[in-house]
């Protein structure tokens, strides 16, 4: 459960927090992401049997992070397929991209006929760092997530929703599952769907006190915090 005085971060605060980790505490952002992103698999594997997952993936680290979930999944036992239609030339997620594919995880194209035939979606598009409306090819696979009828998980921030004010752009998107990572950004005190969960088991004592983050049970990288 939540610890009453955990923070939820701001977008400023949230982007510090991630310089910080990289700086001050020596993490690279290969490592982080390698923990978020199996922190949002073993999230999934909590609350969704072993099916097809479709992961639409964003142009930054949020897709990173959902990269890494794809291939954990595909070690846990589910059958995941990748939308990413925007695919940076970064070594990061060239690496991770060629990964999946080492993993025999499928990349498609008609989002529209994938949403419709699959047990879950993954949306890891966009995280902490989005601003403005949604520019395409967003625009319509968001609009795509809004209508499937399979259960939706946001990694870190529904995509398209303000990082703190919410879906102030009226897009819609009501994920059944939030997996926020270091901390809870503002925006998740708009969440209504069934599971809240927190991950990226990376915090330093110091800060994990600072930001009032809860204990994670025994080995767990996930914890529900309501
Ligand atoms: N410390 C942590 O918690 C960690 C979190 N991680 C994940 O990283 C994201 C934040 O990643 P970042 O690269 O800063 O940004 P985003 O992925 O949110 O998006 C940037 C990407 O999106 C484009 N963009 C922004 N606004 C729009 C728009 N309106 N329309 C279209 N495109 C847009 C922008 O140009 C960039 O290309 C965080 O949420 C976590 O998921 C790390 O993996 C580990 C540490
Ligand atoms: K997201």
């Amino acid at each position: 459960m939540a610890s009453s005085n955990m923070k939820f971060l701001g977008q400023k605060l949230a982007q510090s927090i991630d310089v910080d980790l990289m700086s001050k505490y020596g993490y690279s952002i290969d490592q982080l992401m390698e923990l978020a992103g199996l922190s949002v698999a073993q999230s999934i594997a909590h609350e969704y049997p072993a099916g097809k997952v479709l992961l639409c993936i964003g142009p930054g680290n949020n897709g990173g992070d959902g990269l890494v979930a794809a291939r954990h999944l595909k070690h846990f036992g589910y059958r995941p397929v990748l939308y990413y239609p925007k695919q940076p030339s970064k070594d990061l997620y060239k690496n991770l991209l060629l990964q999946c594919s080492s993993h025999h995880i499928p990349l498609i194209t008609d989002l529209a006929q994938e949403a419709s035939n699959c047990d879950l979606i993954v949306d890891a598009i966009f995280g902490f760092s989005f601003h403005g409306s949604v520019r395409a090819p967003f625009d319509s696979a968001l609009n795509i997530l809004r209508q499937a009828k399979a259960p939706l998980v946001a990694v870190d921030i529904p995509s398209g929703w303000d990082v703190e004010a919410g879906d102030v752009h009226g897009l819609g998107l009501s994920p059944d599952m939030l997996i926020s990572l270091t901390a809870p950004k503002v925006c998740a005190k708009h969440f209504k769907g069934r599971f809240h969960y927190l991950g990226g088991r990376f915090v330093p004592p110091d800060m994990a006190k600072e930001l009032g983050i809860p204990q994670f049970p025994g080995s767990d990288q996930c914890i529900r915090l309501d």
